[in-house]
């Protein structure tokens, strides 16, 4: 904690959100009651190019107050990495090698200020509607993908969401280019023939990947990657993706998906998971698929409907299938994997408990990344790298000296709030300000200073009272 004089402080004691204007609802209202958008349809897209590094090295900035106070929850087993840089904040770290049940979950989030998860913790609006978690600071996915159903009611909240979005793309790559190997030479099957002792030496149907077309739907960091790995090892590279992007080396994109459907001898799937990419790849898509051909699906199980994948696998319409993700995958290691056995047996069909990014260089740069983010926010109010609130940061800060204080107001989107903000700020000294909004929300952050000590409560009651309002934190 700061050692000067003024003790340094981060005034958002208590509850201190307001719900949108559209709901009535008193100041005393939990977040229970908020009513949250069931979808989000009208947030703005991620793009891959969002991503910006933030260069001040975590242990230069200041602690704005006292850092031992923050209690973190890390489930599913995130690298030991994330809790290294959180202890070393002196933050509270309570880690669970495993996902919690919903129960579990709503129980601890009455008492923390930030959440760390993987994929199997999904945390769907249903749960922030049930839940209460008045100290709930920020949210970060030590990984990828990202709870995409909620990032929105999370922003309406105030509450920002963190994710890693490349470390561990070059992971997935890797695996799936051994899987499209693995695909072409039946190597699983012969592997599980020797194993029993069956000498079962063919070629039939077994081929280079040499001058083979490999369709990748989604070239995002993941896609890409393996566009440039694939074409190393000669493969005619296609892609599909919803906006046009820049093809690397000689690979082209094709306009619609079933083009790409046609001409793949390798079809893989690495777009997030959405509303539009649930089901995208259903018994419809397969039938257009060559015969003889491969699918491979390592972003989420909804993307792809499995018993129409079983059908065309049966017929043998489909030469083989890769699969790392599922519909349904348990929280923890040893649990029973409901619906492998429709899947089990298969001939050429690699099933992997969902290990794309399992490497130890992708998990100890994602729990550094994530957890540093984390830091930056909860110490000094930046949103870089956030996916679902504006990124805002400024250079430098000087809380913890006397007179300065670091103002963030998360707040609505509305005409005229930065002239009632700066209304409140006019009597102080504003060395630094910005502002940026993301669709309906908007995050301001101040540095001012002047400010004596008896009046920084009225200047968060001032704040606090404009309607406007999500959230006030003040940071001195
Ligand atoms: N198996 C694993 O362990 C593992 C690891 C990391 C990521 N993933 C999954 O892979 C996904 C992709 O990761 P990424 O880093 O490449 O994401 P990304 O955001 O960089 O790229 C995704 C691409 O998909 C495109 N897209 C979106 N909707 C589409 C649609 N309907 N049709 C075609 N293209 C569409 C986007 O425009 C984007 O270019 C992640 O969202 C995550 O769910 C899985
Ligand atoms: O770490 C995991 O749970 C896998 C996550 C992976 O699918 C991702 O989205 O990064």
């Amino acid at each position: 904690m700061a050692t000067s004089i003024t003790v340094a402080r981060d005034i958002k004691a208590t509850v201190s959100r307001s719900p949108p204007i559209s709901v009535s609802t008193s100041p005393a209202t939990t977040f229970r009651s908020l009513s949250f958008h069931s979808s989000n349809s009208s947030f703005p897209k991620l793009s891959h190019n969002s991503y910006f590094p933030y260069h001040q090295p975590v242990e230069k900035q200041l602690k704005p107050f006292a850092t031992e106070d923050i209690k973190i929850l890390l489930l599913e087993n995130i690298n030991e990495s994330a809790r290294t840089v959180l202890e070393k904040e002196g933050y509270q770290v309570e880690f669970y090698n495993h996902a919690l049940t919903e129960d579990e979950l709503i129980d601890k989030l009455k008492d923390i200020h930030v959440l760390g998860i993987r994929s199997h913790t999904a945390l769907p609006p249903s749960i922030l509607k049930r839940a209460n978690f008045p100290n709930l600071l920020a949210i970060g996915t030590f990984c990828i993908g990202t709870p995409t159903a909620s990032l929105l009611p999370l922003a309406r909240l105030g509450i920002p969401v963190f994710n890693s979005p490349f470390s561990s793309s070059r992971s997935v790559a890797e695996l799936t280019i051994a899987n499209i190997i693995i695909l072409a030479r039946q190597l699983l099957d012969r592997n599980a023939e020797l194993h029993n002792g069956q000498w079962n030496k063919v070629s039939t149907h077994c081929w280079e990947v040499r001058g083979k077309t490999l369709g990748i739907v989604g070239y995002g960091h993941i896609g890409s990657q393996l566009s440039v790995l694939a074409e190393a090892m000669g493969m005619v590279v296609t892609f599909y993706d919803t906006i046009p992007v820049m093809a690397l080396g000689k690979a082209k994109q094709v306009a619609t998906l079933d083009e790409l459907l046609i001409k793949a001898d390798f079809l893989t799937l690495h777009v997030p998971e959405a509303p539009e990419t649930n089901g995208l790849i259903g018994a419809a898509q397969l039938a257009k698929m060559k015969s003889g051909s491969y699918i491979l699906n390592a972003s989420r199980g909804s993307v792809l409907d499995i018993p129409s994948l079983v059908s065309a696998l049966r017929s043998k319409h489909l030469g083989g299938a890769a699969l790392d993700v599922f519909p349904a995958e348990p929280g923890v290691n040893g649990n029973t994997f409901e619906g492998y056995e429709e899947l089990a047996g298969l001939p050429n069909v690699v099933l992997t408990p969902h290990i794309g990014g399992a490497t130890e260089e992708a998990q100890r740069f994602i729990g550094n990344e994530v957890a540093e983010a984390l830091v930056r926010f909860v110490n000094s109010g930046s949103t870089v790298g956030a996916v679902n609130l504006p990124e805002v940061a400024l250079r430098g800060m000087k809380v913890g000296e006397e007179g300065s204080v670091r103002v963030i107001f998360i707040h609505w989107n509305r005409p005229g709030v930065l002239r009632q903000v700066n209304g409140i700020l006019k009597d102080h000294n504003v060395d630094k300000q910005m502002s940026d909004s993301r669709g309906e929300v908007a995050y301001l952050m101040a540095d001012i200073s002047c400010v004596k000590e008896e009046e920084i409560k009225c200047l968060y009651d001032n704040l606090e009272s404009l309607t406007s309002k999500i959230m006030t934190r003040l940071l001195y």
